[in-house]
């Protein structure tokens, strides 16, 4: 099981521009980080550089199990965390059920745990729609629910809270706070506040 996090001197670029540069983050079992920054910062592009989509232009970035064993990156990528972005991968012709399932067994989960998770995000009466006749909120809620039923230890969402209602944003706020007690780890880029503790990284220039 995947235990910390640790990045060291990261600097990001897309294409000529430099994101930013020599950015330190520590993040252990139990403990959440709000990125922060204005837009274009480069919030997404480091989930998206911790998830191994995107090569660092320098510094590292090394993920380590129980009593700081080093991890081997790829498999912790593979086996040990869920990245959950804007586009949220869904494929739209699909109904939800469908595409949750999909998505759940792929990431090693049980249609058990994912039947879980849809009682847990209230997706019993939407599961036979196709995903594009899903509202934004729904949608993030099938992804949400992908998280909740493979269980791994470390989260990157992009803007997760951006679409729910206040009704939602208090479910996600518990499965939040459970994933955090259950060892879990969290890295989160947000512009307004989590609805947990979380420590502030200021992202950018
Ligand atoms: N595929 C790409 N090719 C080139 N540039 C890109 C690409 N994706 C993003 N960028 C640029 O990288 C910069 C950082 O984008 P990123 O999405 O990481 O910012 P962000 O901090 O998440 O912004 P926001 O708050 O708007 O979500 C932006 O200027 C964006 O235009």
């Amino acid at each position: 099981m995947m235990r910390a996090v640790r990045i060291k001197g990261l600097s990001l670029a897309r294409g000529e521009r430099t994101l930013f540069s020599g950015l330190d983050l520590d993040l252990e079992s139990g403990q959440a980080a709000a990125l922060l920054g204005r837009n274009g910062a480069g919030k997404t592009s480091l989930l998206r550089a911790v998830a191994g989509l995107l090569r660092p232009q320098a510094g590292t970035i090394a993920f380590e199990g129980p009593d700081g064993a080093p991890l081997e990156a790829e498999i912790a990528r593979a086996e040990g965390l869920h990245l959950a972005g804007h586009h949220d991968g869904l494929k739209t012709t699909r109904t939800a059920w469908e595409e949750l399932l999909f998505q759940v067994q792929w990431t090693g989960g049980t249609e058990a745990s994912a039947r879980a998770a849809v009682e847990r995000l209230d997706l019993s009466r939407l599961l036979d729609l196709e995903v594009r006749r899903l509202s934004a909120g729904q949608r993030r809620r099938v992804s949400l629910a992908r998280l909740l039923a493979s269980p791994r230890s470390l989260w990157l969402l992009d803007e997760p809270m951006a679409p729910l209602d206040a009704a939602h944003r208090a479910v996600f706020g518990e499965i939040l706070a459970e994933h955090l007690a259950g060892g879990g780890m969290l890295l989160a880029a947000v512009h307004d506040p989590l609805p947990i503790p979380a420590r502030s990284v200021e992202v950018g220039a």
